[in-house]
């Protein structure tokens, strides 16, 4: 086993990657929420962890941030080791959690000039922290008064006004609205341009094909699958869906049809699943038409589904 210095460091700050996770597993009672995971996250790396509810994300990240410490395992984060807490580390950390913590009586600016005040930084972070997610106008209003979405992105600018090499984010677009939640997906691809490694937690799978550098999909306290969006997709199948208004085809004309392997009622529409889209459009055109019938390819939600076991949506 290797020493440990005595200031908490695994090594080189500076270097290395930003986060090492090497076997970690972590129990509450008999439940194993983190089930022997490895994993490496290389600095400047945008990295997506999807899973369905209580798959023991939060346990990982919080076991990153060291807000937790492992049953055994070990973590390694920007080269040093976050348990027991390590104040060196901590101002190098971004953390925004789904239950982060308010002053709730000051305004929104009050509020980020305060943290500011907390990690040091300048009274210029907090109004370019307002500017980030958009919130300048609300500055003068209490956190109190801000809406859920609102209060959302004034902690997402909590997390982030020190400046922090690595920043963690745990559903930070749960409550936004769809406008909302494209003005943060530029945010975070500004920060990802600056060069910050970011650990991103998300049940939006489109959000994370569209930011993620890799994604690690966690079941039952495992990891199952661990590659960039793009090659997770390829390599799941080759499958093309045609969808068709159920109204034009009916289920057992679509599984007569030579080159269909599955075909599936999904509300309004028959899905049909096949490795050979033209002979089955060709097929479809005879006996319904192609009006209103659509061709998707595989999107990562696939891959999640068949990973997760989840219903097709
Ligand atoms: N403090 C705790 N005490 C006991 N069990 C816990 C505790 N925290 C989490 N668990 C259990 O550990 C498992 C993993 O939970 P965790 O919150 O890490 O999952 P998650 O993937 O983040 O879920 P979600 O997507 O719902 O946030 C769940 O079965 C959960 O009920």
């Amino acid at each position: 086993m290797t020493p440990t210095p005595a200031d908490g460091s695994a090594g080189d700050s500076t270097e290395g990657p930003a986060v090492v996770l090497d076997t970690i597993h972590k129990r509450y009672g008999e439940k194993r929420a983190v089930d022997g995971i490895s994993l490496t996250v290389p600095r400047g790396e945008f990295f997506g962890l999807l899973g369905p509810n209580g798959a023991g994300k939060t346990t990982l990240v919080e076991i990153m941030e060291g807000l937790r410490r492992p049953d055994s395992g070990s973590v390694t984060v920007l080269g040093r080791h976050p348990w027991p807490r390590d104040p060196e580390l901590l101002p190098r950390l971004g953390v925004q959690t789904q239950a982060s913590a308010f002053f709730v009586r000051l305004t929104a600016r009050e509020h980020l000039e305060t943290v500011a005040a907390l990690y040091k930084a300048d009274r210029e972070a907090a109004e370019r922290g307002l500017a980030a997610v958009d919130l300048t106008e609300q500055g003068d209003v209490r956190v109190d008064d801000l809406s859920g979405g609102q209060r959302q992105r004034l902690a997402i600018a909590s997390a982030l006004v020190h400046d922090p090499e690595l920043i963690f984010l745990d559903e930070p677009t749960a409550a936004l609205d769809p406008q909302a939640r494209r003005a943060l997906w530029q945010v975070l691809r500004a920060l990802k341009g600056a060069g910050r490694t970011i650990v991103y937690t998300t049940h939006h799978l489109d959000e994370a094909e569209a930011l993620c550098d890799r994604v690690a999909i966690v079941i039952d306290g495992r990891i199952v699958a661990l590659d960039t969006p793009g090659k997770l997709v390829a390599a799941s199948s080759s499958l093309t869906r045609l969808v068709v208004p159920a109204d034009r085809l009916s289920l057992t004309d679509a599984r007569a049809i030579p080159g269909v392997l599955r075909a599936t009622e999904d509300g309004d529409s028959i899905v049909l699943e096949t490795e050979d889209s033209g002979p089955v459009l060709s097929a479809v055109d005879a006996i319904a038409g192609l009006h209103g019938v659509q061709t998707r390819t595989a999107s990562l939600e696939d891959v999640y589904l068949e990973l997760t076991g989840s219903p097709q949506a």
